[in-house]
């Protein structure tokens, strides 16, 4: 029986080729879009690869109608909070810009389905602290944030006009990596917590700091709701089975686990978890970083059946250290992945009906 081809644009990129994995274990074929700008070719494995840019707005229609898209997973966009501070033409372009241009093409082929990427930053800081649900006032505080509550708002108003059926889902801290250990989180440019710890125990940057240590927490380092990426990505594929099925209501998701950690207690896990000592100097707060992040991700759970399995945080860390380990993080990932055994900690091996996956087509 043929597959149904999944659009996923970002394909190539951390949580893009987790969800490429996942729509494949579910029957599904995903057809990556990706400009290759922060993404790696090596991690499209399930499916084949359309290079190219989601402005280029022919080139998403004519890629919906030659796989007969059913509905599209839009994760390409710049995610690095502190470059759209410096550089936030780019994130209006490549976010908002990028966003347009993909609704453009859809509409132009016929395919009404799309999972959007969002992110807790269209939240901006929590009221009080207190976890954080769908209605909690959406105020971002940085660029990134902006851009992506833009594109969620477009994206409402294109849908109550025209035929478009859209599930938005605002991730919280996506981390970790794929428990079988074909592939991981591999960025040119690093900033996120977890892999710039592990970069540091492993010699490759020398900067490792941590970022504020004097918040109105119980340890002084800012909480985050740490979400395993393969639970994120299972996420996805039952946000558009929901959508496929026709199903109507809510359509914006917090994906957290309600559970908050502290930067200290990320890193002891490190350490514990590595069984190396991480040095980790205390220095000054990230602009814009706000002291507590934590999901209520009740309605997730309730309507789209979303149950973390691997967002334990010894899970995540086990799953990203054993990332990190077998696939140097300053190396080529293409080079390395062939080496990449299968999960050392958490040896899970899954049979994926994509046996035999097509690696790097090009169309
Ligand atoms: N990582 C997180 O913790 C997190 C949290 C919340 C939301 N998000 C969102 O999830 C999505 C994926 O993030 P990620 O961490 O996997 O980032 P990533 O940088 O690893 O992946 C982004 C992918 O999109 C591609 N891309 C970027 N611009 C493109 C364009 N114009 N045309 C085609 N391809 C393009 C890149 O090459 C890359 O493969 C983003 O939309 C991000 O905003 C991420
Ligand atoms: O070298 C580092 C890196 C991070 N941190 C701290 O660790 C915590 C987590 O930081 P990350 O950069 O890993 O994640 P963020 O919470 O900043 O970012 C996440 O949430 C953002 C919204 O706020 C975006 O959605 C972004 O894509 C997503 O990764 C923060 O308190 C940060 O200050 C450090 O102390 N040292």
């Amino acid at each position: 029986m043929t597959r149904k081809a999944i659009l996923v644009t970002g394909g190539a990129g951390y949580i893009g080729s987790h969800a490429c994995k996942a729509l494949s274990l579910a029957g599904y074929l995903p057809v990556t879009l990706d400009d290759l700008s922060t993404g790696n070719e090596a991690f499209v494995r399930w499916g084949p690869l359309v290079l190219g840019d989601i402005h280029d707005v022919e080139r998403v229609r004519a890629t919906l109608v030659e796989h007969d898209v059913a509905a599209v997973m839009h994760f390409a966009a710049s995610s690095i909070v502190g470059e759209s501070a410096t550089n936030p033409l780019l994130y209006f372009h490549n976010n908002l810009g990028g966003t347009l241009a993909l609704l453009e093409g859809m509409r132009q082929a016929g395919c009404d389905n799309l999972v959007f990427s969002s992110t807790c930053a269209v939240y901006g800081d929590a009221p009080g602290g207190r976890p954080m649900s769908e209605d909690t006032p959406r105020n971002p505080v940085n660029t990134y944030g902006r851009a992506k509550l833009m594109c969620e708002e477009v994206i409402a108003e294109v849908a109550s006009k025209q035929s478009l059926n859209p599930v938005m889902l605002r991730y919280f801290n996506a981390c970790g990596a794929d428990p079988d250990g074909e592939i991981g989180e591999f960025r040119q440019t690093e900033t996120h917590l977890i892999p710039r710890a592990m970069m540091a125990i492993q010699g490759h940057i020398d900067d490792f700091q941590v970022f504020g240590e004097d918040f109105d927490t119980p340890d002084g380092t800012a909480i985050r709701d740490y979400i395993h990426v393969s639970d994120l990505a299972r996420a996805h594929v039952q946000a558009l089975e929901r959508l496929i099925g026709g199903a109507k209501g809510r359509q914006a998701f917090n994906l957290g686990t309600g559970d908050g950690y502290s930067v200290r207690e990320v890193l002891q896990t490190i350490s514990e978890v590595s069984g190396h000592s991480l040095p980790a100097p205390a220095g000054a707060r990230r602009p814009g970083d706000p002291p507590r992040l934590v999901a209520d991700p009740h309605h997730a759970r309730q309507e789209l059946g979303f149950a973390p399995a691997h967002s334990d945080l010894q899970t995540i860390v086990s799953t990203a250290w054993s990332w990190h380990r077998h696939a140097h993080p300053r190396g080529a990932p293409a080079s390395c992945l062939s080496a990449v055994p299968a999960n050392d900690v958490l040896s899970k091996p899954t049979a994926s009906p994509a046996a035999g996956p097509v690696l790097g087509v090009r169309s």
